[in-house]
C-alpha cells in the first residue's frame, strides 16, 4: 500500500517524494523498480525529515498497533512543530484518539486517515476518509485531493471529522465491507446449491448483476473469482481455495463499537461471526455428522430462484448500509464529531472496495433529509425494500429448508421485521428482569418506573 501510494503521489505534477522503510532493501528496490518516480531514498528517520520541504508531510502505512507506534514516536522524534503525521494505516480508532492527543502535546500534527481501495486504489486513487485538526486539513487536503479517486468529477475525500473521525468511519467502512462480501457469497452458495449451476455459470448471472441496481465492485471481483480456472487441476479456483475466511481485524472493532454504542449492525456482526466459523476447522469436522437436510433440492423454476436470491442480496445490501450509516451517526454523536453522511456517501462511490452506484442513492437520501434517523426509511430505499420483501423472505424460508447457512440473509430480514413490528417480545424481557433482579420497567398507559412483588403478593410498585 505504501509503495503505490507513494508512487501515486509521485506521478503529481510537482511532487517530489521522500520514501522511507525500515527494510532498507526494500527501498533501494522501490527505487529501482520505478525510476519514474523520481523518488528520494532515506535510509533513517533523520535522513527522511531532512530531504522533505517544511512544513513536512509523512504519511505512514504500517500494520496497525505496535508497528504504528513505533513509526509515530520515530517520526516524532524528527519532526518540528507544524509538521504533519498521516496514519494511512487501518488503525483503531481510539488509538488515532490518543496519538492524536499525544502528537498535538509537541506542537506536531497528528492526523489519521482511512485509505480504502487496496493496492490498485493506493495507486490509480484512493478512497481517503482523513481525521485531524482543521489546521492539518488546510495543509493535507490539496495533497490528498490530488491523488484521490475522482467520482463524477469530485475527489472521493473529505475532512470527515477531528480526531479519530476518519478511522471511525474507516473502520465501518470494512464493517460494511465484511457485510457486502457474506451476502455474495451467500448468494453464489444458494445458487450453486440451490441450481446446481458451476461457478462459471454463476460468474455469467453475477456479471448480470452488475449491470442492474447491484452494479458495485464486489460484484464485478465476484464475477472474477468465480471465472477462475485453477492452472493445476483444472477445477474452478474458488473449489481449491481453503474455505476459512481470514480477517485482520477491521469487522471485529466494528461490532465491538457497535455493541458499545448501542448500534443493532447485525449484518456486520453475522458476516464477522461467519469468517470465525469458517475458520474453526476443529468444530467443523466435529459437526459434520450432525443430521440436516439429507440434499439440497434443486429449485423448480430456475431463473424464479435466482431473481429472488437478487431481490434478497439487494434488500440485506441496503439493511447493512443503513446499520453501518446507523453506527456512524451514533459514533459522531458520542465522540462529538460533525460528520456528514451524505458527503461520506459520495468519498465512497469511487476508489474504495465498496465503491458502488447505490452510494449514489445514499447520498441522495441525506441530501433530501439530512437528518435522517434511518437510512432505509428513506423513500427509495423503503420503496426497494418493499419491493423485495417477498423474495427475500422467500430466500430465507428456502435457505432454512435446505439446511444452507445464509446468516447475514436471515438476520437482515429479522432486523427488517424487528424495527418495523408494533410491539416486541422485549417487554416480556422487560418482565423477566424484573422479576430476578427487581431492575424495573416502565408501562405504555403511565409514565415512571415500576416494579411488581413477584415473590410477595405480585402487587405493583410505582418506583
Ligand atoms: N492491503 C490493503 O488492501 C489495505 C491495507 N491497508 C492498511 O495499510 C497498512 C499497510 O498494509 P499493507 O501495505 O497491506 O501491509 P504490508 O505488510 O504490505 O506492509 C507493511 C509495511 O509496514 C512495515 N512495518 C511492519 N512492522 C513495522 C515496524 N514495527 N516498524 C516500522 N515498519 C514496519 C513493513 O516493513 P517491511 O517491508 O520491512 O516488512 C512494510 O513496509 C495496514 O495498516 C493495513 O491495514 C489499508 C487499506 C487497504
Ligand atoms: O481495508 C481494507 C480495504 O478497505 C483491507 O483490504 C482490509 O485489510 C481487508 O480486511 P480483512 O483482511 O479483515 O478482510
Amino acid at each position: 500500500m505504501g509503495a503505490n501510494l507513494a508512487r501515486n503521489l509521485a506521478s503529481r505534477e510537482g511532487n517530489t517524494v521522500a520514501i522511507l522503510n525500515r527494510s532498507p532493501q526494500r527501498t533501494e528496490a522501490l527505487v529501482a523498480e520505478h525510476p519514474e518516480a523520481g523518488f528520494v531514498p532515506a535510509v533513517d528517520y533523520a535522513g527522511f525529515a531532512a530531504a522533505l520541504r517544511r512544513p513536512r508531510t509523512a504519511i505512514v502505512m504500517v500494520q496497525a498497533g505496535a508497528a504504528t507506534d513505533a513509526t509515530i514516536d520515530a517520526l516524532v522524534e524528527v519532526f518540528e512543530p507544524g509538521d504533519i503525521i498521516v496514519d494511512g494505516g487501518n488503525a483503531y480508532f481510539p488509538d488515532t484518539i490518543r496519538r492524536e492527543r499525544a502528537v498535538r502535546a509537541t506542537g506536531i500534527n497528528f492526523v489519521g486517515a482511512g485509505i480504502s481501495g487496496g493496492e490498485e486504489g493506493a495507486l490509480r486513487g484512493p478512497s481517503i476518509m482523513p481525521g485531524g485538526s482543521d489546521e492539518a486539513w488546510r495543509t493535507l487536503g490539496p495533497i490528498l485531493r490530488s491523488i484521490a479517486a475522482v467520482a463524477e468529477g469530485e475527489p472521493c475525500v473529505t475532512h470527515v471529522g477531528h480526531d479519530g473521525a476518519g478511522h471511525f468511519v474507516k473502520m465501518v467502512h470494512n464493517g460494511i465491507e465484511y457485510a457486502d462480501m457474506q451476502l455474495i457469497a451467500e448468494a453464489y452458495d444458494l445458487i450453486r446449491r440451490g441450481t446446481g449451476r458451476s461457478p462459471a455459470e454463476i460468474a455469467d448471472v453475477f456479471a448480470e448483476w452488475n449491470r442492474g441496481e447491484l452494479e458495485s465492485y464486489l460484484i464485478e471481483i465476484t464475477a472474477e473469482v468465480l471465472r477462475q480456472t485453477d492452472a493445476a487441476t483444472g477445477v474452478p479456483l474458488v473449489d481449491v481455495i481453503l474455505d476459512q475466511a481470514g480477517a485482520k481485524g477491521t469487522g471485529a472493532w466494528t461490532v465491538q463499537t457497535a455493541l458499545a454504542l448501542g448500534v443493532p449492525v447485525s449484518g456486520i456482526a453475522e458476516a464477522t461471526f461467519a469468517r470465525s466459523l469458517s475458520s474453526r476447522p476443529e468444530q467443523r469436522a466435529a459437526a459434520a455428522s450432525l443430521p440436516g437436510p439429507e440434499a439440497t433440492p434443486l429449485a423448480a423454476d430456475e431463473a424464479a430462484f435466482i431473481e429472488d436470491v437478487r431481490q434478497a442480496l439487494y434488500a440485506s445490501k441496503i439493511v447493512a448500509y443503513s446499520q453501518g450509516f446507523d453506527e456512524i451517526r451514533a459514533g459522531a454523536a458520542e465522540h462529538g464529531w460533525s460528520i456528514d453522511l451524505g458527503a461520506i456517501a459520495k468519498i465512497w462511490r469511487a476508489g474504495c472496495i465498496i465503491r458502488a452506484q447505490f452510494l449514489n442513492r445514499i447520498a441522495e437520501a441525506y441530501a433530501g433529509e439530512p437528518g435522517l434517523p434511518l437510512l432505509m426509511t428513506a423513500p427509495y430505499f423503503a420503496e426497494a425494500l418493499a419491493r423485495g420483501q417477498e423474495a427475500w423472505r422467500r430466500v430465507v424460508v428456502r435457505a432454512t429448508e435446505s439446511g444452507i447457512p445464509a446468516p447475514a440473509f436471515a438476520s437482515s430480514l429479522a432486523y427488517y421485521d424487528g424495527l418495523r413490528a408494533e410491539r416486541l417480545p422485549a417487554a416480556l424481557i422487560q418482565g423477566q428482569r424484573d422479576f430476578f433482579g427487581a431492575h424495573s420497567y416502565r408501562r405504555v398507559d403511565r409514565p415512571g418506573a415500576f416494579h411488581t412483588q413477584w415473590s410477595g403478593d405480585r402487587s405493583e410498585t410505582a418506583l
